[in-house]
Order: C-alpha cells, then sequence, then structure tokens
C-alpha cells in the first residue's frame, strides 16, 4: 500500500509545479503539503485524482473503522481506492458512493487522506471484508495512538457537519457539496457554507497551590476536569472565561494566560482554548451552581498525582474513584502543565 517516497510523490509535485518540475525547486515536506491540500480544496478534477490515489478511512454512520493491533492499541484503517472499490462490491454496492469521499489531510507520504461514511451498507460485513471493527468515537478517541485521534475526530466531524448542513438556512434549497467536502453551496442564494466549531474556553484555575477541577452529571463516574464554557457572541477569550467562572463557581480569576488549543470533537466541533488563571487563597471559596455542575473542588498536587495513576477507561472502571481527562484532552495537558509548574515552584 505505501508506495516508494519517489513515486509517492509524483502526483504532488505534478499537481503543484507541472511535469516539468525541477527537484531544486520542489519545496518538501509541511509548505508542500498544505499547498496540496488547499489546492485539493480548490480544484474538483484534482481531488477527485488525488482520491484515486489517496488513503480512505471509512466510518459508519459516524462510527470509524478500526483496526486491533493488541487490546489497547486501535489504528484507523487507512485503505486504498481500490481496496475500498472491492469492499463496496462484495458489500452489493456499485461503488459510486466513492466519489462521497471527504478530504481530510495529506499523509507525510504525501498521500492524500479521505473519509467516507458507508451508512447505507451492512457494518458487519465491511468490518469482517477490511478485517476491522467499527468502534463508537468516544470510546476510540482515547484508545487510539498519537496524531491518529485528531485525524479521525477531525473526520467524523466533517462527515456529521455535512450530514446536518445539507439544506441552505436562507432558501431551504438543498446545497452541494465541492470534491473535497471543504465548502457546501447553496445555488438560489449563493451563500456557501463552510465547516464550523464553537469556540470554548477551558481553563485550569490556581490558587497557588491547589488547583479547581469540575464535573457535570452527564460525565463518567468520578471524572474530574478543568472548568469549560461555551463563548458567547462578541466576546473575548478572556471575557468568556472570566464569566464562565464566575457562573459556574462565583470565583473572580485572574493572571489568564493562554496554554493551547484543540478541535474538540464532542458534541458538535467545539474549538477549545485552553488558559490557566489563578485567584489569590483568600478569594477561593467555592459558590458552586448545581445546575452547571454536579461538583467543583479544589485538588492537590498529591490528590492530582493519584488520579493520574487512574489509567482504565471509565467503561472498564467501576471504582468510585476520581480520575483525569486522558492525553489526548487539551484539560490533560493544563493539569499537567500545572503540575510541572508546582514542581518547579517546589524546587526554587
Ligand atoms: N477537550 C477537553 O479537554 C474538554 C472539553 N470539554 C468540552 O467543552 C464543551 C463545553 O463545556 P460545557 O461545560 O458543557 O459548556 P457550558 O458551561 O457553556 O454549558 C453548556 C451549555 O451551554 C449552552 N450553550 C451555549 N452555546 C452553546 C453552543 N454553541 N453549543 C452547545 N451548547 C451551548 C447550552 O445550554 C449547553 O447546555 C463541551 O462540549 C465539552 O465536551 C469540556 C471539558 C474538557
Ligand atoms: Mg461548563
Amino acid at each position: 500500500m505505501i508506495q516508494s517516497s519517489m513515486s509517492a510523490l509524483r502526483p504532488l509535485r505534478t499537481l503543484l509545479f507541472g511535469e516539468h518540475y525541477s527537484l531544486t525547486r520542489f519545496c518538501s515536506g509541511f509548505v508542500s503539503r498544505m499547498r496540496y491540500i488547499n489546492r485539493l480544496k480548490e480544484n474538483d478534477a484534482a481531488c477527485l485524482s488525488a482520491l484515486q490515489n489517496g488513503h480512505i478511512f471509512l466510518f459508519h454512520r459516524l462510527i470509524p473503522l478500526l483496526q486491533c493491533s493488541d487490546p489497547e492499541t486501535f489504528r484507523p484503517i487507512a485503505l486504498t481506492y481500490s481496496e475500498v472499490q472491492s469492499v463496496l462490491h462484495k458489500c452489493g454496492s456499485d461503488g459510486s458512493l466513492l466519489k462521497e469521499s471527504i478530504l481530510i489531510g495529506c499523509s507525510e507520504q504525501n498521500h492524500a487522506q479521505f473519509c467516507l461514511d458507508v451508512g447505507e451498507l451492512d457494518p458487519a460485513a465491511i468490518a469482517q471484508n477490511c478485517k476491522g471493527t467499527f468502534m463508537d468515537l468516544r470510546k476510540a478517541f482515547f484508545l487510539l495512538e498519537g496524531a491518529e485521534a485528531p485525524l479521525v475526530a477531525k473526520a467524523q466531524a466533517l462527515l456529521q457537519w455535512h450530514q446536518i448542513n445539507r439544506f441552505c438556512g436562507a432558501t431551504g434549497q438543498l446545497t452541494q457539496r465541492n470534491q473535497a467536502g471543504s465548502q457546501r453551496a447553496c445555488s438560489s442564494s449563493s451563500i456557501v457554507y463552510y465547516p464550523k466549531m464553537s469556540p470554548v474556553v477551558i481553563v485550569l484555575v490556581s490558587d497557588g497551590k491547589r488547583c479547581l477541577l469540575g464535573r457535570q452529571s452527564s460525565f463518567p463516574r468520578g471524572l474530574y476536569s478543568a472548568l469549560a464554557g461555551f463563548c458567547d457572541m462578541g466576546e473575548t477569550l478572556e471575557e468568556a472565561l472570566r464569566r464562565e467562572v464566575a457562573e459556574e463557581v462565583g470565583l473572580e480569576v485572574q493572571n489568564i494566560i493562554y496554554s493551547s488549543s484543540q478541535h474538540w470533537p464532542f458534541p458538535h466541533s467545539s474549538f477549545m482554548l485552553a488558559c490557566h488563571a489563578t485567584v489569590s487563597p483568600a478569594h477561593s471559596q467555592l459558590n458552586v451552581d448545581h445546575l452547571e455542575l454536579e461538583d467543583a473542588r479544589w485538588f492537590t498536587e498529591e490528590e492530582i498525582t493519584c488520579a493520574l495513576q487512574v489509567k482504565a477507561p471509565p467503561w472498564r472502571d467501576h471504582r468510585p474513584a476520581v480520575w483525569l481527562p486522558p492525553k489526548h484532552a487539551v484539560a490533560h495537558r493544563l493539569i499537567m502543565e500545572w503540575r510541572e509548574q508546582q514542581h518547579s515552584q517546589d524546587t526554587e
């Protein structure tokens, strides 16, 4: 399935520079991959041809197809165009479904990557033919390795966006997607719709010695996370963050420091903006809004270290222990950053 690196580069550099490219002019790596993806979004014919040379990840009604190498390690299955064609034929489809694939990226080996939802076909037959298993994203997200979790999440989010944005909000007419699936347009209103993420602030509040975590009643038992909330229209990141903390736990935070961001697929694509903030120990008395949060508590560094030891995901863990968001979640990153900062303070 993986071609030699030179032949793998051919479709990409031909698209970017034409047949008579010069190797010295060819900018390899990140820049060329980004320009390649951008070109595929703009050029339907180029995108269709990239699909025929690309890798395709299958979903069934938004559930990703994965392969298990051992009970704890799952990977998405990258199929070639002809492999998907063959699977679709075996499952009674004529293969025209393949055109509905959506562009999700470009691998480091320069293969354009696509996802396809085979929701009309029998999932058991697909899984058997691909030697894989369909696994709910909420579970899969935490079992996937490294960069593959965000890729699968992005694929699922784009598939979901297309499924719920088939009609124009202004005219009620069906919208048409471009080949890459990076937009949908209404021919009556000329409105072009692009995939959307809702901005969400997430903050780890510290009083210098402890950090503040909360849980909603809908969270799996024992899971505590950093405080989060959707930004209101017109708010800055800082305003949203101050409002959310005030609403949920009755504190006024200071010293907001931006940490990082991530796309979060649940329940409908949020753009998580993660920050640290502080309150003084004299103003750390919580006044929890129990309509929003079931509980919020201050945790010491020792309690955090202990909670980080709970590795089992909730569906296997029936103990009522406190556990924390897994490593793919930006909340985990905030907690690790806070712990590191506590360590460096202790050693100063
Ligand atoms: N990646 C991570 O580490 C974490 C991600 N999250 C995510 O952050 C998101 C927001 O956190 P919450 O505390 O639930 O938010 P929240 O505190 O704003 O409360 C949610 C409520 O806000 C309202 N709302 C306002 N704008 C909304 C919008 N655009 N979409 C949906 N609801 C909207 C709804 O009434 C909803 O019930 C959640 O989707 C959650 O999955 C939460 C914690 C950790
Ligand atoms: Mg919240």
